[in-house]
């Protein structure tokens, strides 16, 4: 092109896509499970980065959008949030590339470790913290994840905690999903205002962190046991609240229980309930 030609900028085709991956810089291993979107499996990157890899079933999700915000979240960088390293869009199916956690979610880890944990409050109220980090980074970021549960969270060692697939609930195509009358829809780990209005926000993260903070202090118990989903959406709206688990300290339940005020504005921000965890674990431990 001649330097005078104003058709082609200068710089087409330098700007590397950041968060673009090359699908050749990646070899793929053994399968992690399956989620929302289809198999994840674990890999490599560039020869030596441990990875997981999720692999997007074709029609459950809406991957030009999310191809889009990858871009943003591909910026959210925090020790506290599974990070999204990249994404191979240019051929079918997409993949969605992130760090990699070697213990799994937080739920099954729980569920495992039950024993060893149970007389362990210190580190039980440390992973709240840590989680709690994350979430007051999101929040700082104006992002909200809309999925919170100890089931969206990944243990790596050293009892890191992180919380994983932030905002992805928006680009789920399965309407039993999406949808707060669908089977699918977390409803135990919903605030009344999502339940009636399906309405989102910062402080719905926050109702469903205390949610998680039970979930961690009982060690993956589910939440209102063998209730079905209509009668929680009752009893919620009733103001019914979870229990105070057996080994949780009075403090930390009372954390709990602000979390789930029926109002959002009531509901602490996760700046605040980051504080106040900080200071119980301070003085208790
Ligand atoms: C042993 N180590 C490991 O297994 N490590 C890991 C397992 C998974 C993994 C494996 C299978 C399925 C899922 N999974 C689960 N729930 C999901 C829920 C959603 C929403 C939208 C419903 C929130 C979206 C995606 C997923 C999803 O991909 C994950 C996170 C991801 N990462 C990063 C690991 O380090």
């Amino acid at each position: 092109t001649s330097p005078c030609d104003r058709s082609v900028p200068a710089t087409a085709g330098l700007s590397h896509d950041k968060w673009e991956i090359d699908p050749q810089e990646l070899m793929l291993m053994e399968e992690l499970g399956s989620g929302q979107f289809g198999v994840v499996r674990r890999g490599k990157w560039r020869g030596s980065i441990d990875v997981a890899v999720k692999m997007m079933k074709e029609g459950t999700m809406s991957e030009d959008d999310f191809i889009e915000e990858a871009k943003v979240m591909t910026k959210l960088q925090h020790t506290n949030l599974v990070q999204l390293y990249g994404v191979c869009s240019k051929n079918r199916p997409i993949f969605i590339v992130t760090e990699y956690m070697r213990h799994g979610s937080l739920l099954n880890y729980l569920r495992r470790h039950e024993q060893s944990l149970t007389s362990n409050q210190g580190l039980l109220l440390d992973m709240c913290i840590q989680i709690g980090k994350g979430m007051a980074y999101l929040e700082r970021h104006n992002y909200i994840h809309r999925d919170l549960a100890a089931r969206n969270c990944l243990v790596g060692s050293e009892n890191i905690v992180k919380v994983a697939d932030f905002g992805l609930a928006r680009y789920v195509l399965d309407d039993q999903y999406t949808s707060s009358g669908g089977s699918k829809f977390p409803i135990k780990w919903a605030p009344p205002e999502v339940l009636n209005y399906t309405r989102f926000s910062s402080k719905s993260d926050v109702w469903a962190y205390g949610v998680l903070m039970w979930e961690v202090f009982t060690c993956g118990k589910m939440p209102y046991g063998r209730l079905k989903n209509t009668e929680v959406v009752e009893k919620v709206q009733k103001g019914l609240i979870l229990e105070k688990p057996k080994m949780c300290y009075k403090e930390v339940y009372d954390v709990m229980r602000k979390c789930w005020s029926q109002l959002p504005e009531t509901r602490p921000s996760f700046r605040v309930l980051k504080e106040q965890l900080v200071s119980i674990a301070q003085r208790l431990l």
